[in-house]
Parts: C-alpha cells; structure tokens; sequence
C-alpha cells in the first residue's frame, strides 16, 4: 500500500486514479509521495522514506530539486496540462489591456440606476477605447506548451508574432504556425513588440531576465504580459516605466506588494491554471506517472532526473538505482547483481546532470543483502525493489 501526502488539494479525478494499492495520509512524513501544487516545498525537511513529488503543474520553483535528487526523490510535472488555461487568460488579458473593458464595466455599474444610462453611455464611451490586437506585434518570450498556444492563437487574430526560445524543443517547433517569425536576438524582439508575453521557467538563469535594460528598450506605450512568475522581471523598474508612461500596461497573474500597488498594472490572484479542465488535466497526469514510477519504476516527465520507460512491470523483479552520474557504476552494479545469481534480463540507464537513474528487471529474487550491498556501493543514493503483482 503507497501513502500518499496531498499538499495542496487535487481534483479528484486524480486522486481517484490512486485507487486499490494506495491511501492518503495526512502526515507528510508519513508519505511515500506527495502531490502538489504550488505549496512552497522549500522550507520542509525531506522525510527519509519519501519516494516521489508530483507538481500537478508546471512550475517547479516552489520545489527543491536538487536536494531531492540528491536523496534519490524524482520530482514530476504536468507538461503542457494547463496550457491551453493559460492561453486562454493570457488572451484575455492582452484584449483586457486594448481598451479599458474593465474601467468600461464599472462605469455602468455605478450608473445603474440613471434612467438616462443608455443616453450617458454613448458620451462616456470615448473614455474607455483603445485600440485593436490586429496588426500588432506581440514578442512571445518561451515558446513551450503556453508560449506557442499563445504565439499561434494571437497569430490567428491577426497579429504579427516574434517568438524568441534558444532551447525550443523539436516537440514545440513542429507545433509552431509557419507565420511565427523566430528571433535569436532578444533586445530585436523587446524593441519591435507592442505586446511582450513571457512564458518561460523561472530559475537561476531566466530570474531577472527582463530587468530594467530590457524595460529600457520595450517600445514605448508597450504592454507586457506575466502569467509566467514574477520573479522573472525587476518589478521595481518595471513600476517606474509605467510611472512615467514608457510601459503603457503591465498584465500580470501574481499579486505581490509590488505589482498590487502599481499604476497601470492588472493583477490577478495566479488564476492562470485556476479551470476544471485543467486541474483535471494536471492531477490525472500527476497521478499516472505517479503510478508509473511507484509499480514499475518507470520515470517520464520527471523535472530532475532522465526518462526511463520499460513498460509495466508483468514478470519477475526490479531494481531501482539512484547514483551520481559518475564511471565506473554500472559496472560495479551489474557485478554485485551477477555476483548473487542474478540475471539482467533487460535494463536502462540514463543521467541528467549529475543524476543518474539505472532500472535492472532481473530474474531471480532480489533479497534484503543484495539491495544491502548496492546501497552500500559509494554512488548509490536510493535503491528500492519492485515486485512484478500480477
Ligand atoms: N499563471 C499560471 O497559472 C501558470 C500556469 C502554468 C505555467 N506557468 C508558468 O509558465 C511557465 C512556462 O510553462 P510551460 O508549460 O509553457 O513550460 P514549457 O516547459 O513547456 O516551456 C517553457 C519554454 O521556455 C523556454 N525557455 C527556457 N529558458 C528560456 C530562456 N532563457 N529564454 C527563452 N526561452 C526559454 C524553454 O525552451 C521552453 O520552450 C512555467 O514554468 C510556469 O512558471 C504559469
Ligand atoms: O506552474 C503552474 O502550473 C501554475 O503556476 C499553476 O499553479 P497552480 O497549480 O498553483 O494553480
């Protein structure tokens, strides 16, 4: 029986997935796995006996995953789950930003009870124009899951769209509409962009990549667009470009002291991932390469160690082996396993980084003193067996 640890709540469809073979618990460190959303993890002692974490998400910045790689913990998203949510409010707040639709909305409500409303309306409507989306540049910045549904659906509403990601995925790439035109220079795209839309992780890299040399160069009266976090832009320079008007709009899903108390800005409580579909679409992934990795040891999707995909687990035994990605292992590993009688009937090794992640299925029992030798071998961080229940 797996114990599961949600951290924040899931849809149910997901934890219905988790069905015979697994129970929830409402104590972390009781917990083989936890699921999760955007609960901060950093701050929390690792349990010793905690297998996995699943984000059902994207964003993994509330996750440590270096110190879980280093306890043999493999941390999992939801690849593109949420995206089409995302798109969708990240389209809605470019439309949002075009006219004054919200400033609109509320002039009608607080004259609501004037009889002569209808009249008053077509004077005070002047007040809340703007202008059209159509033939406008939007820059989109990460052209994964959300960057190209976005960059493909402003496209068909008639914008010009400059997508900019040095590491696009082959995946994305082949996704992308032929009309996209793809820059390598990221001041070009700042520079020529009405709309700029940020959709990229954030890390020690991408933190702080639009500071205030990249505000410096938006096109003046731009709009700029975060449903990505926060951190990824210098809130601090970006209120002073919509101070005195060089950023005519700053659409943001992440409510912070800063960006709450700036001019211009529209804030939204992270509601980007905030529909049925999909906390639906996230949890049952969440849950499925939960299954996956608990029963047969497979790993797909995994934020911080390598793909490894044998297929479910129907016969025998297996072994699985978290190491430093160093040399010299595998040898050491196959020796002992040979060594106790044991024969390798299919395995796979993959390293990311420093991590390394090796998935023996042998024949033959794997007893308590063969999984005691391998977790005594120097590189070993975590090795656990899987028995075959069918
Ligand atoms: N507002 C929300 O509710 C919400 C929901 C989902 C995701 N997000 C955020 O959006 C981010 C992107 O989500 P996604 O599903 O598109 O992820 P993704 O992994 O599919 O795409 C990220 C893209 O960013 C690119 N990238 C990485 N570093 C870059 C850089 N320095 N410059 C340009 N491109 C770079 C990658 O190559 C990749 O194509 C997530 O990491 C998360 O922080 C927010
Ligand atoms: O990275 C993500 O997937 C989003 O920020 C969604 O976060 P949430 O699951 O807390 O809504």
């Amino acid at each position: 029986m797996y114990r599961i640890h949600c951290m924040n709540n899931i849809a149910r469809v997901g934890t219905e997935r988790l069905g015979a073979g697994y129970s929830f618990v409402d104590e972390a460190d009781q917990a083989d796995a936890w699921v999760v959303r955007s609960a901060n993890l950093h701050e929390l002692a690792l349990p010793e006996g905690l297998l996995a974490i699943a984000r059902a998400g994207a964003g993994v910045n509330n996750i440590p995953l270096d110190a879980c790689a280093a306890r043999g913990i493999v941390v999992f998203n939801t690849p593109g789950a949420n995206a089409n949510a995302v798109k969708e409010l990240v389209i809605c707040g470019m439309l949002l930003s075009c006219r004054d639709i919200l400033g609109g909305a509320v002039w009608v409500q607080e004259n609501a009870d004037d009889p002569e409303v209808s009249k008053r309306a077509e004077k005070a409507k002047k007040q809340f124009g703007g202008r059209e989306l159509a033939g406008k540049t939007v820059g989109v910045i990460g052209l994964g899951a959300i960057g190209a549904a976005v960059a493909n659906a402003v496209i068909d509403l008639g914008a010009e769209v400059m997508g900019y990601d040095p590491f696009l995925s082959l995946d994305s790439a082949w996704g992308l509409d032929r009309r996209i035109e793809h820059v390598t220079n990221l001041d070009a795209l700042l520079s020529k962009s009405d709309f700029v839309t940020i959709h990229v992780p954030v890390t020690n890299v991408t933190r702080g990549m639009l500071g205030a040399d990249q505000i410096a160069l938006m096109k003046p009266g731009a709009v700029l667009l975060n449903f990505a976090r926060d951190a990824l832009v210098d809130e601090q320079a970006l209120a002073e470009a919509l101070g005195d008007g060089r950023v005519a709009r700053y659409v943001s899903d992440f409510a912070n002291p800063a960006s709450a108390n700036m001019k211009n800005a529209l804030v939204l409580p992270h509601l980007g991932a905030s529909t049925g579909e999909a906390e639906d679409n996230c949890a049952v992934m969440a849950a499925t390469e939960l299954r996956d990795y608990l029963e047969n040891g497979n790993i797909v999707n995994s934020v911080n160690y390598g793909r490894v995909d044998l297929g479910p687990l129907e016969t025998g035994e297996r072994v699985a082996l978290f190491h430093e990605n160093s040399q010299g292992v595998i040898g050491e590993v196959t020796h002992a396993v040979a060594a106790r009688g044991l024969n390798i009937e299919n395995m796979s090794n993959v390293s990311r980084g420093p991590n390394a992640y090796t998935l023996l299925e042998v024949t033959g029992s794997v007893d308590e003193d063969v999984i005691g030798e391998l977790r005594a071998l120097g590189s070993i961080r975590r090795a656990r067996v899987l028995h075959a229940t069918k």
